[in-house]
């Protein structure tokens, strides 16, 4: 006793009654730490075997004073996921914690060119393209086929419905992601890239961009449950983007023999193609004239499919104004990338767009993004070549994005037109 007492609380001697008090003392302490921890435990179970409760609009508001110092300083280098982002840059959240550092929207100018979340299109504006149409005869088949190539002609931007994606797996993904968005901020930033700290737009949203195929998931696992639990995360994004780069696949090959372009010239822009998937969530905004969602770019890809949480807040730029697109559950949006309109020779566009924010409800985007491999040349095919010369520099896709990121541009292809003869 006498040697235990010493090793618990030094040379000094002390009553049994004092020892029996302090073994009393450090037994309630332990109690109240893991019932905190069961608490906290069972409510994030809960959410998960629960989705439809989740209160999808907040949470997600990060107290005003959440340190900077612990995103922007390189202590997290030795951390797996952090290493695996510096050296590869496979995924990247934009903190709504760092960039409120910068994101005074109470002071700041209103954005000239604001238009609200909730103002739309005419629903029968935007292209709707009906999938079940392609299976029908022939002669029906074709003209779906050209309504399509029409869109992406005319508006870089279409509707796709009867898409044959499960509704139910759509819920799913945008499950995961709402459990993403809802983890701390300690626990997101792990991810993080301080990419909005650039930014000269006030940004209010969060955004993580992950590639499958690099992306180790069961790191996301791990974070979203205890790792002896499930592989709900990883097995969630892994069904949806083979049957999300399926269909995207299918859509580029209809368009390119749309075009008039045969069908295997495109093989080697599709071969090797990765998906980058992009889930952004906007909270609401105390001041949204004042900030921005996702300020005007274009997609540095082949093709996107999204879904959003139907509230509305994405706008495309056309003919010289931003335009509300009225969210629909049933489709799935489809938008042309930079990829597809220099492998066109600029016959599709690759439209500029942006997301604005609300103050009532929270906004989840989920968008499935096709890229082709690193290393293939951007040409495009001689049919597409016959009546105007290439307008684009001929460089690989990486070559492309290195671009991009050197001019700063994320919103226009003027870095790769090439000037144009007299
Ligand atoms: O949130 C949206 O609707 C658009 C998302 C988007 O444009 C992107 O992630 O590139
Ligand atoms: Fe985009």
């Amino acid at each position: 006793m006498q040697s235990f007492r010493t090793l618990l609380l030094g040379a000094e001697p002390v009553s049994e009654f004092s020892i029996l008090l302090l073994l009393l003392v450090l037994l309630l302490r332990n109690f109240s730490c893991s019932s905190t921890g069961a608490v906290k435990i069972s409510s994030f179970s809960m959410a998960f075997e629960a989705p439809q409760s989740l209160n999808r609009s907040t949470q997600l508001m990060v107290p005003r004073d959440s340190p900077r110092h612990e995103v922007s300083g390189t202590p997290r280098a030795s951390r797996g996921l952090f290493n695996r982002w510096a050296c590869g840059r496979e995924f990247r959240v934009d903190s709504l914690s760092i960039s409120q550092q910068n994101l005074l929207v109470n002071d700041g100018p209103t954005s000239v060119d604001f238009v609200r979340h909730d103002e739309f299109l005419k629903d029968d504006e935007i292209p709707v393209v009906d999938m079940a149409l392609f299976e029908g005869d022939a002669d029906t088949s074709k003209k779906s086929v050209e309504q399509m190539v029409n869109a992406c002609e005319e508006w870089g931007y279409f509707y796709l419905v009867n898409h044959g994606v499960e509704l139910e797996l759509m819920e799913k993904v945008e499950t995961q992601a709402y459990e993403f968005f809802q983890l701390s901020t300690a626990e997101k930033e792990k991810h993080a890239s301080h990419y909005s700290l650039l930014e000269k737009v006030k940004r209010w949203s969060e955004g993580i961009i992950l590639k499958p195929a690099e992306t180790n998931l069961d790191d996301y696992d791990n974070q979203l449950s205890p790792p002896e639990n499930n592989h709900e995360f990883s097995t969630v994004v892994k069904e949806y983007d083979d049957v999300m780069k399926k269909l995207a696949k299918r859509i580029v090959k209809l368009l390119v023999v749309g075009l008039g372009v045969k069908a295997w010239r495109f093989d080697e822009f599709l071969e090797g193609v990765e998906a980058t998937l992009r889930w952004n969530y906007q909270p609401p905004c105390p001041r949204p004239e004042n900030a921005m969602g996702l300020s005007p770019h274009t997609d540095p890809y082949l093709i996107t499919l999204q879904h959003d949480s139907g509230i509305g807040g994405l706008q495309i730029y056309r003919k010289g104004e931003w335009l509300g697109i009225p969210p629909r559950a049933d489709a799935l949006l489809v938008n042309i990338g930079d990829v597809f309109e220099i492998l066109t020779n600029g016959k599709f566009q690759s439209p500029s767009h942006r997301t604005v924010v609300n103050k009532v409800e929270g906004r989840l985007s989920v968008a499935h993004c096709l890229a082709p491999a690193k290393m293939v040349t951007l040409i495009p095919p001689p049919e597409l070549l016959r009546s105007a010369p290439n307008q684009y520099k001929a460089r690989t896709y990486a070559e492309y994005m290195g671009a991009r990121k050197r001019q700063e541009s994320s919103n226009s292809l003027e870095f790769m037109k090439l000037p144009t003869s007299v």
